[in-house]
């Protein structure tokens, strides 16, 4: 059977104003609004407790660090109580560990589920080799991901080219969750690896993230309509 698969709408915007309007506007179509790198920088945890007003907040700090700094910074971010929280796969095994540690100890049964994040949406095949990883995007994805999971996390973060393999892979449990989705005809902007909503709907992703597409639309409520139900129709 074919797994729901919902839209997160990314609100970055240089301020809360901003952002509240496109969450007020996109709520009723998004299961996850997404408090990102931008708005937190700009508003702090405030944005993250206004956000939540309108729906479970994914927030999205992509956290990179030892494993006490990362453990500490959770424990920071606790009293937030953002559904989805993202730390970055390559921080290691023990650095995942930690943060899955820590989100256990400071919450309870909603407690914070840990997303890794694998290969960044925005590099290529040469980007990525640039960094000094060779083998391609789908085969390090593969190899963090597995890290990732063993190590604690709850879920992770890929391009939509690599749902299939990780589903291979991982099986059903661990939540994938896809930025780089482009409606057709919707400039790329600087994403690499993407795909469009139709061709994300058969290949087992929980949430497919999306910004630009929608909150730089005329209308973003109408935007993040026809996504979800591009979403949907599968
Ligand atoms: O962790 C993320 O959400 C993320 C990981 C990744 O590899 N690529 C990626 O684009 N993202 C985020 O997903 C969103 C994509 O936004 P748009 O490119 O505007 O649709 C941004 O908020 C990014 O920070």
């Amino acid at each position: 059977m074919a797994r729901r698969c919902g839209l997160c709408v990314a609100l970055d915007a240089p301020d809360l104003a901003t952002a509240e309007g496109w969450a007020r506007a996109t709520a009723p179509q998004a299961a996850l609004l997404k408090v990102g790198l931008e708005l937190f920088s700009a508003e702090g945890g405030a944005a993250v407790r206004r956000i939540a007003a309108h729906g479970p907040v994914f927030l999205d700090l992509k956290l990179h660090d030892i494993p006490n700094t990362v453990a500490g910074a959770i424990r920071a971010l606790s009293p937030l109580r953002p559904a989805w929280l993202t730390i970055h796969a390559a921080g290691g095994a023990a650095m995942i560990a930690a943060a899955r540690e820590a989100a256990e100890k400071a919450g309870g049964g909603d407690r914070i589920r840990i997303l890794a994040v694998t290969v960044l949406t925005s590099l290529d095949a040469a980007a990525l080799a640039e960094t000094g990883v060779a083998g391609g995007p789908v085969q390090q994805v593969l190899r963090l991901g597995r890290l990732a999971v063993a190590a604690g996390a709850d879920g992770l973060v890929c391009s939509p080219r690599e749902v299939a393999p990780l589903r291979d892979a991982l099986g059903e449990a661990p939540a994938l969750v896809v930025p780089g989705v482009r409606p057709a005809g919707s400039a790329a902007d600087d994403q690499a690896r993407t795909a469009t909503p139709e061709e994300m709907a058969e290949a087992g992703a929980d949430f497919v993230v999306v910004g630009r597409p929608v909150t730089r639309a005329a209308d973003p409520a109408a935007a993040a309509a026809a996504i979800a139900r591009a979403l949907a129709a599968r």
